[in-house]
């Protein structure tokens, strides 16, 4: 059995930091094993490419999530180098410091705002916030973009909101273009910034279109891992650590397969329990996101441009010839964070705007732009509670899990979603902005009621794939890891990845799974 020090599982946000930190002392061997292969596609590079990326079968995993009501919905996570950071959307936030010092104040030591603020500046590389020694993850504002943008966001402004260029600097009501993991228009993955530039180390070993099948423990310990690949299964052995970075989904369903979960759910899927953890699986959290679009009069915003070949090969060549355009820019312009009723003390909802406008959805093809003009606006409630679950019906990773989500289900959630809602209308109903506005084409004017407002979010909307919560770290024995990410029951294991995160937090989680990585190596390497 071929051995190594640490065996990461997942080369995706979380586990190009772990490689890149874990790998940086000569005299540790690393594995870092993914399931998918490299991230080669040129859709990888384009930003809006991904919506390419995300219908494609070998890029992405597609789970089936069946949200409330029995609705059905599809989730994909990034399946190549880099995870989901290769395949989203590309805004980039923090999370705000008072969910950092809110998941210490829950009984974590050590991940409040004061540890995690110096963890972004060693990450960071953003001009808007220069410093001597930036951190190897390239950001950019997605400024410049098309003028409904400008009235988007003075639409703001007179909602009272500040505008600002830096949108993580701050816990007010504030509006303004995006961050993005982007630089000179293209990508900028986890692996971009953390594995490709320490690829070579010789004490890095990346194994791609490998899948880990199991975590292997023996008498209370993980030794290592089974990996199927091409055909074979072969293990492989870690001699001071495996630690889960699959994400959110992957992570959970590892544990359940490798015997550490649920005690009857595993029986009933066929896999002898090992440790019997009713949380592994459990607490799902995830953002759902309303939406609200409106058709607008003339040729104005991306839809004139991109809704046909003629004008995608045009922002084709641009992005080709000058990385600019429509196509080098992140999923949506325009954020914002707000509060959804004045009584609430700190932004509770955020917002995403975008000069164009979805068509309905149909089976099986991306994402496609409504012909005639229109603009979105997307709203969702920023730490909502509502939790679902994960569970495995097989005892193999190849059968996904079946996956509850319970949006907005929590009390909090439906009346912050709700109030959301109606203040995400008013933004449109005067100021420059509205001028443009012919109609409101989703979920239309005639959605009023509280009890429609929610429907329409859940028939609507769109999930955040901002999914939390799955092996969640807490000081209590029922909790999934401890706060140093540490598996409970079982040594010599760690999940390190969006599921040891308990709670959502504000705006978009890639920047703070590749913060908690940082950290979470510092904690293997016995730093703290
Ligand atoms: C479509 C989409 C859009 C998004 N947009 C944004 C956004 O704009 N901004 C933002 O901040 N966040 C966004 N996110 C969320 C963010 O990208 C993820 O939360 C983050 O990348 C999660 O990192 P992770 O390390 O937990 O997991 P991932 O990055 O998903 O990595 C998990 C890795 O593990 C691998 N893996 C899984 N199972 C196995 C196995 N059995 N064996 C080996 N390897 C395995 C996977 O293939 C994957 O590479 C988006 C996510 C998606 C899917």
């Amino acid at each position: 059995m071929e051995e190594f020090d640490y065996v990461v599982v997942g080369a995706g946000t979380a586990g190009c930091v772990l490689a890149y930190r874990l790998s940086a002392d000569p005299t540790n061997r690393v594995l870092l094993v993914e399931a998918g292969g490299w991230d080669s596609s040129l859709f990888v590079r384009i930003p809006k490419g991904f919506s390419k990326l995300m219908d494609g079968g070998s890029t992405t995993w597609h789970y089936a999530a069946t949200t409330n009501a029995g609705r059905r919905e599809r989730w994909q996570r990034g399946r190549l180098v880099g995870g989901s950071s290769s395949i989203n959307g590309m805004i980039y936030a923090r999370g705000g410091p008072a969910d950092w010092d809110a998941l210490a104040e829950r009984g974590n030591p050590g991940w409040g705002w004061h540890t995690m603020l110096p963890v972004y500046q060693q990450i960071e590389d953003h001009p808007a916030r220069p410093t001597p020694d930036p951190g190897p993850l390239r950001l950019s504002t997605a400024v410049g973009t098309d003028d409904l943008c400008e009235e988007m966001i003075a639409a703001g402004v007179g909602q009272g909101l500040r505008r600002t260029d830096d949108l993580d600097d701050g816990d007010d009501e504030r509006i303004g273009y995006t961050t993005a993991t982007i630089s000179a228009g293209r990508r900028v993955s986890a692996a971009d910034a953390f594995l490709h530039p320490v690829r070579d180390r010789p004490n890095l070993t990346v194994l791609v279109r490998a899948t880990v099948q199991r975590v292997l423990v023996v008498e209370g310990r993980a030794v290592g891992v089974r990996v199927r690949r091409a055909g074979q299964s072969v293990d492989y052995r870690a001699r001071a650590e495996v630690v889960l970075a699959a994400g959110a989904i992957a992570s959970p369903q590892l544990l359940q397969v490798s015997g550490i979960g649920p005690g009857d759910v595993l029986r009933s899927a066929g896999v002898p329990v090992l440790l019997d953890r009713p949380r592994v699986g459990a607490g799902m959290r995830e953002h759902r996101m309303a939406v609200l679009q409106y058709r607008l009069a003339g040729e104005v915003g991306y839809n004139p441009l991109l809704n046909n070949v003629v004008g995608q090969s045009l922002a084709a060549l641009r992005w080709l010839v000058a990385r600019r355009g429509p196509l080098a820019l992140p999923v949506h312009d325009v954020a914002a964070y707000l509060r959804s009723t004045p009584e609430a003390d700190r932004p509770d909802a955020h917002l995403l705007m975008a000069p164009f406008s979805a068509a309905p959805p149909r089976p099986g093809r991306a994402l496609e732009l409504e012909r005639q003009a229109g603009l979105m606006c997307l709203g969702g409630v920023t730490r909502a509670r509502s939790e679902g679950s994960l569970e495995i019906t097989a005892p193999t990773p190849q059968t996904p899990p079946r996956i509850t989500v319970n949006y907005l289900t929590d009390p909090y959630d439906r009346a912050v979603a709700v109030a959301t809602f109606r203040r995400m209308r008013e933004f449109f109903a005067s100021g420059p902005i509205a001028r443009h506005i012919v109609a409101e084409t989703v979920p239309g004017p005639a959605v009023r009621t509280e009890r429609d407002l929610l429907d329409a979010a859940l028939h609507h909307g769109y999930t955040g794939y901002h999914a939390v919560g799955t092996c969640a770290m807490g000081p209590d024995d029922a909790d999934v890891v401890d706060p140093e990410l540490r598996v409970r029951g079982v040594d010599g294991l760690r999940v390190v990845d969006a599921s040891v995160l308990p709670t959502l937090v504000a705006g978009w989680i890639n920047g703070p799974v590749a913060a908690l990585a940082w950290r979470a190596a510092d904690l293997i390497l016995g730093k703290v």
